[in-house]
């Protein structure tokens, strides 16, 4: 499959942020190893993403324009445009690019094909020649508690909070689970994700019929978890590791740069939420509002909540007379990656989005969880119960968001000196750190990977 100039590999990632960027930081590693590498998105992303493309030699953009479907706002081209609950009818529009999709694909001939929504990609495999891969962004435990065999409900039944609630058999984790009140959460798998095919069935198929999946984690994390799902699927799942970019990062924009360094190292609280999150006014303000109970300088870039075009209009009465000179709130995209590395800022409380996860590990910030989607919370479980490197933000019960006064409190427990679920957090959070941060982790994850694939 591979010639003397090794693989030619087409990578076609959901047209979500969260889910480009890990495909292309994948792209990078295997370019790296002389692989070549065609990208398949859409127009606007390709801007968006250019400057994370390491090996412009190596790595060719293909855009292509995502087909308009009704009930979309006209332009919409990714996920980060449209409000979560619009997202279906964004994969009916990459499923309506199939045929435009076959065309690249015969024209380009690539060995391996890189997918992970398009559940199509394997019918294309046969017909054109190539290998599949089923490349996963999230967890091992998201997948493995929702998405496999075992899960399929009896037909005709519409399944009930309760028995999402229990993983399904031989699901291996105690620890990385859903309360009652989240497990509603996942009833969504079951809904229509594109035209007349649920979520869980697009998911399900685009695994069944792979030559290989493959999920961006690592044994040491997931190790388990991914074997159970090589048994549900009768099938090799080769992992990745993290894959992110190692020293490469882009300098950090000067006016985050001096703003952060009138404070000392280590007491700047940092706050994100992804590229899809969009929050309630009311969550908005209670969240800034915990922030300023804290005391801490922070940083919080957030999008403007529903029904507003700023963050600056969402704030509360009074609110940034009282946190000048300590907090900014910021309505944009701002560089993660170099804030996080910035010896300002101690702590990163997020969504844990599982590339933010990744980040907020390879850090030395204190962490600070607070999850919305489904595979949010089971990631969080993943740090917070199972490795013990963060703290997960109290909610009130059986609420879907949490008082300011949680949230203060999770911070101040986190950041504190003196705190003993700070110290734990700390300490083992350090320790996860040497083993994923140690020089020779990554490039072995990726030289193990790459001979899986020379194996198909
Ligand atoms: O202001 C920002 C916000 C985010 N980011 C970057 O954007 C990326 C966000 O990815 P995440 O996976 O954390 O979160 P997203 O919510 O965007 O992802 C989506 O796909 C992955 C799933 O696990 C998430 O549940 C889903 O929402 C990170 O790499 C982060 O560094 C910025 O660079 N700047
Ligand atoms: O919320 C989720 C809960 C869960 O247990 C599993 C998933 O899986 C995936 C997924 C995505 C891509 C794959 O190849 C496999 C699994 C989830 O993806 C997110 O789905 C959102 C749709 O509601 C979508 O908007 C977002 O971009 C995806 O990252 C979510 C869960």
């Amino acid at each position: 499959m591979a010639d003397e100039n090794g693989f030619h590999i087409a990578m076609f990632p959901w047209f979500a942020t969260g889910h480009m960027t890990p495909f292309l930081h994948l792209s990078n590693k295997l370019a790296e190893k002389g692989h070549r590498i065609s990208f398949l998105l859409p127009n606007k992303a390709k801007h968006q993403l250019e400057h994370l493309n390491l090996h412009p030699s190596l790595i060719t953009f293909y855009t292509l324009t995502v087909p308009h479907v009704e009930g979309l706002p006209p332009g919409t081209e990714t996920a980060s445009d449209v409000p979560i609950f619009l997202t279906s009818l964004l994969a009916t529009a990459m499923d309506n690019m199939r045929d435009r999709v076959r065309d690249l694909l015969q024209k380009l001939k690539p060995s391996i094909v890189f997918y992970d929504m398009a559940h199509w990609i394997p019918e294309l495999a046969s017909e054109i020649g190539f290998k599949t891969v089923n490349y996963n962004v999230v967890s091992a435990a998201s997948i493995a508690i929702a998405l496999v065999p075992s899960r399929k409900p009896v037909e005709d039944r519409t399944i009930t909070g309760a028995e999402l609630m229990e993983p399904p058999p031989g699901y291996p984790s105690s620890t990385v689970l859903l309360r009652r009140h989240e497990a509603q959460g996942l009833s969504f798998i079951f809904l229509e994700f594109g035209k007349d095919i649920a979520f869980y069935d697009r998911i399900t198929i685009a695994m069944k019929r792979s030559h290989a999946i493959s999920i961006r984690t690592c044994r040491e994390l997931e190790g388990s978890l991914c074997d159970y799902i090589a048994r549900e699927y009768h099938k090799p799942v080769f992992l990745t590791g993290p894959v992110l970019p190692e020293s490469e990062k882009e300098d950090l924009q000067e006016k985050w740069a001096n703003w952060l360094k009138g404070f000392e190292p280590g007491t700047v609280v940092f706050c994100a939420f992804g590229s899809q999150v969009v929050l309630e006014k009311q969550q908005f303000q209670e969240l800034v509002l915990g922030f300023e109970l804290t005391g801490l300088p922070f940083l919080i870039a957030l999008k403007p909540p529903f029904g507003t075009t700023s963050v600056e209009e969402a704030l509360p009465e009074g609110f940034e007379g009282r946190i000048r000179g300590r907090g900014i709130v910021y309505g944009g995209w701002v560089q993660q990656p170099a804030i996080l590395s910035h010896p300002s800022v101690g702590c990163f409380v997020n969504h844990c989005g599982f590339g933010s996860m990744w980040e907020s590990l390879m850090s030395d910030c204190q962490i600070v969880l607070v999850p919305h989607l489904a595979d949010q919370i089971l990631n969080t479980r993943l740090l917070a119960e199972e490795l013990k490197v963060a703290v997960e933000v109290e909610r009130d019960n059986k609420s879907t968001w949490f008082s300011r006064e949680s949230l203060c409190r999770a911070i101040k427990s986190a950041m504190d000196r003196d705190s003993e679920v700070g110290g734990l957090i700390r300490e083992n959070h350090a320790k996860w750190k040497e083993v994923l941060a140690s020089p020779t982790f990554m490039g072995g994850c990726i030289e193990k990977f790459i001979q899986d694939l020379q194996e198909l």
